[in-house]
This record gives structure tokens, C-alpha cells and sequence, in this order.
């Protein structure tokens, strides 16, 4: 397979430091929404990468659920690969793959558990379904058939047959507070244009990165 001719040019726009928030969660805030209206597919889908002892890295998608100044929230199972990882290492990078628009966002930062109170508001607002699925699926361990996770569910089914459906103690959220967050917007013949913003205490640097 020769993939060595498969690339297209990005021409769609420019990015110029003007056209920038001071703060980058205001500037996330507006591409976020861009990205939304604009219809794209899983705007909110982004990739978290987390390192285990080794100094190993993975990856995976998850869905953003909430931003502002205090930053990122995704929920997950605290049982999981990811959530072990981030026991050992609270240091993360997010990455949101915008390529209808020719944008990328990297966030680094450093991941904590949100509270209970606030991963069971969470957890109660979606469907009941994927309520029951957080409680049957052990994630990231192996099981041994599609049937033992299917029977599980049913058995999880049966005991909240009756009732709301409690935020298990396993699941919940995790925040990103940000010390760096890159915006990306591809231009034409590999000259991009990259901005960076860094932490400085109370404020942010805003550097140009060469392409
Ligand atoms: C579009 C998309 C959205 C996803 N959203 C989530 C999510 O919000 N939370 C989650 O735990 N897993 C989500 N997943 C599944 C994860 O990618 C991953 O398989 C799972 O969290 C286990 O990852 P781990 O074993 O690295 O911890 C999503 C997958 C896709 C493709
Ligand atoms: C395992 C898992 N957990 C959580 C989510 C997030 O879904 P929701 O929007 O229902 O919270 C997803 C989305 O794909 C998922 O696959």
C-alpha cells in the first residue's frame, strides 16, 4: 500500500495573534463552539493521553463534558487503565482532532477527580442504558465473552429495576486544570499557524510557534 502520496493542503484560513483571547479557556470556548455549529462530527470528542509507570504512554477518546476557567471534565471508570495511570501520574495531555477545519487543540495539564456530588449530577443526566453499562462493564479488564458482559447487564438491570440508578462508587469525573493549551490552524505548504499559551501564575504567555 503506498501512502506516501496521500496529503491535501489546508487553505481553509489564518491565524493571527490579534484574533486570539487573552485567555486561551475564552479562545477554546470560541473554536468549541465553532466546531459545533459548523456541525462537525463528535466535536467534543478528544484524545487523552496518560503515561504509566514505565513512562509508557497510551491514549484514547473520550468526550469532553465540561469547560471553564477551572478546566476540562471527562467521566469515566476509575477502575480503568487511564484512571490506574493517572493514580500513578496526574500528568495528562488532551488533544481535539479538528480536521474539517484544519484545527487542533493540545491541552497539558494535571488531572484530579472531580467530587462525588458532582459525578452523580453527571451520572444521573444520562440515559439509563449507559447508566446500567457504567455499572456491568469492569473497562479496560478482560472478559471473556460479548454473553458475560451482556448477562451483566441483565443482572444489573433486574437489581435497579426499581428507581433511579446510582452513581456507581467506581465511575466519575476527572478535571483537567491547564498550564499549556496550543491552538493549530493549518495554512498552506506546511506553514501553520501555531500559537501557545503558558501559565505565568495568574496570567498566559502567548508564544508563535514556528510550524
Ligand atoms: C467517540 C468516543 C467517545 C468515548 N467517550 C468515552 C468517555 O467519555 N469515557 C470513557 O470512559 N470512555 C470513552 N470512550 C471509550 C474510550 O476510548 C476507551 O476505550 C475506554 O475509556 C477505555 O480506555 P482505557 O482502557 O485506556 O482506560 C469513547 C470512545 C470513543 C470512540
Ligand atoms: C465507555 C464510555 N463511557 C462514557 C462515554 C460518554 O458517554 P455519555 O455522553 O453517555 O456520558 C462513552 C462515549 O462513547 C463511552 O464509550
Amino acid at each position: 500500500m503506498n501512502l506516501e502520496d496521500l496529503r491535501r493542503d489546508y487553505l481553509m484560513a489564518g491565524l493571527d495573534e490579534k484574533d486570539l483571547a487573552a485567555n486561551p479557556i475564552a479562545q477554546f470556548e470560541i473554536w468549541l463552539k465553532q466546531a459545533i455549529e459548523l456541525q462537525l462530527k463528535d466535536p467534543t470528542a478528544m484524545t487523552v493521553a496518560t503515561v504509566d509507570a514505565s513512562g509508557q504512554p497510551s491514549q484514547r477518546i473520550v468526550l469532553l463534558k465540561h469547560v471553564d476557567a477551572a478546566g476540562f471534565v471527562f467521566f469515566t471508570n476509575y477502575g480503568s487503565r487511564k484512571a490506574r495511570e493517572l493514580a500513578g501520574n496526574q500528568k495528562i495531555s488532551l488533544h481535539f482532532p479538528w480536521h474539517d477545519i484544519e484545527r487542533q487543540v493540545k491541552v497539558c495539564g494535571v488531572a484530579e477527580k472531580i467530587s462525588a456530588v458532582e459525578s452523580a449530577k453527571y451520572f444521573l443526566s444520562r440515559p439509563k442504558e449507559s447508566q446500567l453499562a457504567a455499572w456491568a462493564s469492569h473497562q479496560s479488564h478482560p472478559v471473556s465473552t460479548r454473553q458475560m458482559l451482556m448477562q451483566q447487564v441483565a443482572r444489573m438491570k433486574e437489581k435497579f429495576a426499581h428507581g433511579d440508578i446510582p452513581a456507581p462508587d467506581f465511575w466519575g469525573g476527572f478535571r483537567v486544570a491547564p498550564h499549556e493549551i496550543e491552538f493549530w490552524q493549518g495554512g498552506a505548504n506546511r506553514l501553520h499557524d501555531r500559537f501557545s499559551y503558558r501559565r505565568t501564575g495568574e496570567q498566559w504567555a502567548i508564544d508563535r510557534l514556528a510550524p
